[in-house]
């Protein structure tokens, strides 16, 4: 078994917005501005914490790129790093990397949040048990939808082939850059229908995962 699975970790293997927005609020409401709303956040979440903050700090009104981001992205990533509390599973989840792993498939994250508080949720979901290889957004010059990171997660990974898992428009053009087939899952952050999204395949309960991949993977009848 030569393949390397590939996820994405917000909005695909955890419901980390109620903390993102937690967070992010507690820092605006510190500095005198007003709280977002969990749906603004939630449209905000995707490319890494310093897109996060950028828009953040423009809905407020501010300059995305000038003291004000600097400040609200300094305060965030303090904030934010250890914010687990309400941070969940999507159901069947553990379950299904469980097949996985058993199955023989290796199993590799590659994130656009930061690597620190990255570590700090999967070991609080005792997640990190499955993921030998973690590339998260700051871990490289680029993130995704650049493909690097996802070449860089299974340079490391040391397997030839790959297929990325995750849930978002940034994902599935992650793995169209890389040229490698994507599978959707429909339950997390995505902002338009499934269908303006390339895919291979979408699924909306991880209990159908490992049977969509034994499918992708079994060879073409004769
Ligand atoms: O932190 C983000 O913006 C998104 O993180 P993800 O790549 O795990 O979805
Ligand atoms: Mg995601």
């Amino acid at each position: 078994m030569t393949l390397s699975l590939i996820f994405d970790l917000d909005g695909t293997l955890i419901d980390s917005l109620p903390d993102i927005h937690a967070a992010m609020n507690r820092v605006l409401v510190a500095r005198g501005s007003a709280p977002l709303s969990r749906a603004q956040v939630q449209g905000f979440v995707g490319k890494g914490a310093p897109n996060l903050v950028a828009r953040c700090v423009e809905a407020g009104g501010d300059a995305p790129d000038g003291p004000v981001y600097a400040e609200v992205l300094a305060a965030f990533l303090r904030e934010y790093e250890d914010a687990t509390g309400l941070t969940t599973l999507y159901p069947g989840v553990v379950a299904a990397l469980e097949a996985l792993s058993r199955a023989g498939y290796a199993l590799g994250l590659c994130t656009n949040k930061p690597l620190a508080p990255t570590m700090a949720i999967l070991r609080h979901l005792d997640l990190a048990r499955f993921f030998p290889v973690v590339i998260g957004g700051d871990s490289l010059p680029q993130k995704k939808p650049d493909p690097a990171p996802l070449f860089e997660t299974q340079r490391r990974m040391g397997r030839a082939d790959m297929i990325f898992i995750g849930d978002s428009e940034v994902d599935a053009a992650t793995a169209q850059a890389a040229g490698v087939p994507f599978l959707l899952y429909t339950e997390g952050y995505r902002k338009g229908p499934v269908d303006t999204l390339p895919h291979s395949a979408s699924f909306a309960d991880f209990k159908d995962l490992p049977g969509l991949i034994a499918q992708i993977t079994a060879p073409a009848a004769p």
